[in-house]
């Protein structure tokens, strides 16, 4: 699904209109009633009595008709209505209409003694939306700070929370919310980490408008950023069907390079992922201390043994392998680092590049050149700002992340609670699934596997990425949602990635 700039929804926004024949009024009302049908699902009238602060334009326009409509559903609601600036017309008709009805409605201007929601208040945030074009100061900032204090509510953000801009950092004071309800189509700054703790659990409510094609010649020009939201409907669409007939050669043969003295269940958890995500055959590099562990722990990969005793420093032939996974567990020494140069150097295909080898190439940046066109990389941020410097946010991040993709010719990932996925093509995608019980060791070794083995099933390198994350994240949902997120092993993801297909096939058919 497409992500959209301020600018794009507006725009959408205007074409719908247009291409509808409707007032920007029964627009406004349209999206109200879509929010307040996903809302009603989550809330009851009995979860609490709703307090709906409003603002002066048409998010305050949608809190004034949002409140009017769970009113008439039989919520015990009162609205706040801040008087800041003028009024946008569909505001003030909203506002007009809302103060016709019998419930509580206090007018609140700066300088007034802020209004203290009581304990079990559900608290509707329509002050500002995507038209926030400064940040929040002076009273309205300290009304905003008070209220993320305040314990015992609940927060909800219509359409974002107010303060935060809809596409770049957030400066000044931003609503704290518990549960955001985006109107339409997502905006990008949901998606950066830094404003996770802002938008709290995200539902996106759908309602009709426009193509969005009419609009994406829409500004900001020269953007780089997400532009994608990965989907559950989409990315069941790439998983590729079996043949009868198909056997383990159809399926690839991996080789995984990883794992190092006291390393070693990096090499294990990402060569199980490989197999689990489909491929016919693994064969793993690994150091000869390694190789008992491997045998023992995963017997249906193959192995081949290093000279060295403690790491790798040299992978023999390299030409049967559909695809290559290299970097968990590797280690950073020297001899390694000539290893995996010598991979580089006679590899052609796209290989997937994590962790150890990541830090081995930000160690020699002349590595960087000899990667295969289409490789896929999966750095943290750690990682990522060992390979390409440091950068001051999420916005500047995913710019320099989508334009070295671009240049480079690679898929390059940044993994965080949202991974986005670069790829040469300028897509950037952003990830849905996963969850903070994946915080724990060893899941992005999974993750490589995962990927490897895509690869060897013949994936193209943008769709085993994209595929692969989904898949990734949602197999950590399934695991959390069968074990807890505290309870959560990298092995747990893996062991789950079966539950995950099945869930992308029910979707497909
Ligand atoms: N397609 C959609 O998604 C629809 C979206 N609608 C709503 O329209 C909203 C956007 O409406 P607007 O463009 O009127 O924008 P806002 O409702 O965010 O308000 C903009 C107003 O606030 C003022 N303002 C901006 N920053 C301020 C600050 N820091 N301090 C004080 N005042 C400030 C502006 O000067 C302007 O008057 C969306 O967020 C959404 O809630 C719906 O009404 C219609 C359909
Ligand atoms: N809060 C979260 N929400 C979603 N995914 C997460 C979250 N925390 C971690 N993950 C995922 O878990 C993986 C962790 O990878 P990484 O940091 O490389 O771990 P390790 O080095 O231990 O294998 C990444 O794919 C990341 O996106
Ligand atoms: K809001």
């Amino acid at each position: 699904m497409q992500i959209l700039s301020g600018q794009q929804l507006r725009a959408l926004d205007e074409m719908t209109v247009h291409e509808e024949g409707i007032t920007s009024l029964e627009l406004m009302e349209r999206a109200v009633t879509a929010f307040t049908g996903s809302f009603c699902k989550q809330f009851r009238p009995s979860s609490g009595p709703i307090l709906i602060v409003c603002g002066t334009g048409n998010n305050g326009g949608d809190g004034f008709a949002t409140a009017r409509q769970l009113h008439r559903a039989g919520y015990n609601t009162h609205v706040v209505a801040a008087e800041f600036g003028k009024r946008s017309p569909d505001n003030q008709a909203n506002f007009n209409a809302a103060k016709r009805l019998d419930f509580p409605f206090t007018l609140l201007r700066a300088g007034n003694p802020f209004p203290k929601p009581a304990p079990g208040v559900i608290l509707i945030d329509a002050l500002l939306g995507t038209g926030l074009s400064r940040p929040l100061e002076g009273y309205w900032a300290e009304l905003i700070e008070r209220w993320n204090e305040t314990e015992d509510i609940t927060r909800v953000a219509l359409d974002v929370p107010s303060g935060l801009p809809a596409d770049g950092p957030a400066t000044g004071a931003v609503f704290m919310a518990d549960h955001t309800f985006v109107l339409g189509y997502p905006k990008v700054a949901i998606f950066a980490p830094e404003n996770a703790v802002y938008v709290g659990e995200m539902s996106l409510v759908k309602f009709k408008l426009s193509s969005v094609r009419t609009v994406l010649h829409v500004g900001p020009e020269g953007d780089i950023r997400p532009n994608q939201m990965l989907t559950e409907g989409y990315v069941a669409t790439l998983v590729k069907k079996r043949g009868n007939s198909d056997h383990k050669g159809t399926f690839g043969h991996a080789l995984l390079v990883a794992g190092s003295f006291g390393k070693m269940g990096a090499a294990v958890i990402a060569a199980r992922a490989v197999l689990r995500a489909g491929a016919g055959l693994v064969t793993c590099h690994v150091p000869r201390s390694g190789y008992e562990i491997m045998q023992i722990s995963f017997p249906e990969a193959m192995c081949t043994v290093d000279a060295h005793w403690y790491q790798t420093t040299g992978v023999g032939d390299l030409s049967q392998y559909a695809t290559i996974g290299i970097g968990p567990g590797l280690g950073t020494e020297q001899l390694t680092a000539a290893a995996l140069r010598d991979v580089l150097t006679r590899y052609a295909k796209p290989l997937v590049i994590d962790a150890d080898a990541l830090n081995l190439i930000a160690q020699s940046p002349s590595l960087f050149a000899l990667i295969p066109k289409g490789s896929i990389l999966t750095p943290h941020p750690k990682e990522f700002e060992r390979l390409f410097g440091k950068t001051a946010d999420s916005f500047a991040r995913w710019r320099v992340q989508g334009e070295a993709a671009k240049r480079n010719e690679l898929v390059i990932l940044l993994k965080t609670n949202h991974t986005t996925i670069a790829t040469p093509t300028g897509k950037i995608y952003v990830n849905t699934t996963g969850n903070p019980g994946m915080g724990t060791a060893g899941t992005g070794d999974a993750l490589t596997g995962i990927l490897t083995g895509l690869l060897a099933q013949g994936y193209e390198p943008a769709t085993a990425a994209t595929l692969g994350v989904y898949l990734h994240g949602l197999a950590g949902d399934l695991a959390a949602e069968a074990l807890s997120q505290e309870f959560l092993l990298a092995e747990d993801v893996v062991n789950h990635v079966g539950a995950a297909y099945q869930e992308l096939a029910r979707v497909r058919n």
